[in-house]
């Protein structure tokens, strides 16, 4: 590790405001499909430290199509919008009836808070959502979002969590947000298809070089999205003025390191950018 790098994880210590991104393929057993309740119950019990600790967190959970896929039954994985759709209705709200159960065993308190594009587009939702999150920061919740799926196909069609995930951060004013995956990190391409492939730790600075090594396979049958997406939600939380980390969720545990400076993990460096604007971003490119 370099000395920057190790000076740039040292400050991570600090962090007081924290986004936590788990996806799909973390959040299941790969075999069946089944909820990991062990490793939700880790995610929970770690989150109730860091509040310990004096942090806020805003926990975005992915899951809600797989947890679906599960409670009813199937087998395959839903092919049409539709099908994802009523999947993710029935699948939210078991998800949130397990963090509700979990969250309460350390004394703490979960909210659901379902986004969609529109909530940051429209001037009047945004507001109304970024004055929900204060209050349930406030009184001490743990704010639980996901996109509202029901209503909105914009992440299923199109992408995943990992850029609603920076779009919460840069609208709370976040200073970490960790992107849990079934990777260890960013490597200069996809390791599962490329032997030779380099492990990247530590992200000073994003250019056209570097979203390219993102690819946009998924690494499982449950996950969206690739690296790709998660390069462009680095964009949006470094932009903002957020750090970023992309971990590997197979052992939650990594967020504890994280947020005491182990080197775990890629981390890019927040370089707030004066002119970026949530709102001109939301309409142009996403
Ligand atoms: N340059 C890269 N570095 C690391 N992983 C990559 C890269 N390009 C593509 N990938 C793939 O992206 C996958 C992670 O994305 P995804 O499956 O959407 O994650 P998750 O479901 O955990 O959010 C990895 O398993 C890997 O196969
Ligand atoms: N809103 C969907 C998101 C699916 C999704 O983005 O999954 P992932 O690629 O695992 O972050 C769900 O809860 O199933």
């Amino acid at each position: 590790m370099t000395e920057s790098e190790r000076q740039m994880r040292e400050k991570l210590k600090g962090k007081k405001r924290i986004v936590i991104k788990i996806g799909s393929s973390s959040l299941t057993h790969p075999e069946t499909g089944e909820l990991n309740l062990y490793k939700i119950e880790k995610l929970v019990r770690i989150i109730c430290d860091l509040k310990g600790e004096g942090r806020d967190v805003v926990l975005v959970s992915s899951g809600a199509i797989a947890a679906g896929r599960q409670a009813l039954g199937g087998q395959k994985r839903p092919t049409t919008i539709s099908e994802k759709q009523a999947y993710a209705a029935v699948g939210q709200a078991r998800l949130m009836m397990v963090y509700q159960r979990l969250f309460s065993e350390y004394n703490s308190i979960a909210a659901q808070v379902l986004m969609t594009k529109d909530t940051m587009t429209n001037d009047a939702s945004r507001y109304n959502a970024q004055n929900t999150f204060d209050e349930l920061l406030n009184l001490g919740a743990v704010p639980i979002v996901n996109e509202n799926d029901t209503v909105s196909t914009h992440e299923i069609q199109f992408g995943d969590n990992d850029r609603l995930s920076a779009v919460v951060s840069a609208l709370i004013g976040a200073d970490l947000l960790i992107l849990l995956s079934d990777i260890d990190g960013l490597y200069t391409d996809d390791p599962r298809k490329n032997p030779d492939a380099k492990f990247v730790s530590f992200i000073p600075e994003i250019n056209e070089e570097l979203m390219g090594m993102g690819k946009d396979s998924s690494g499982s049958d449950v996950g969206t999205g690739g690296m790709t997406a998660k390069l462009v939600a680095a964009r949006i939380a470094t932009d903002s003025g957020c750090d970023m980390v992309i971990a590997n969720a197979s052992d939650v545990m990594v967020i504890h390191d994280i947020v005491n400076g182990e080197p775990r993990g890629s981390l890019f460096l927040a370089h707030p950018n004066l002119d970026f604007d949530l709102m001109d971003y939301m309409n142009s490119k996403y």
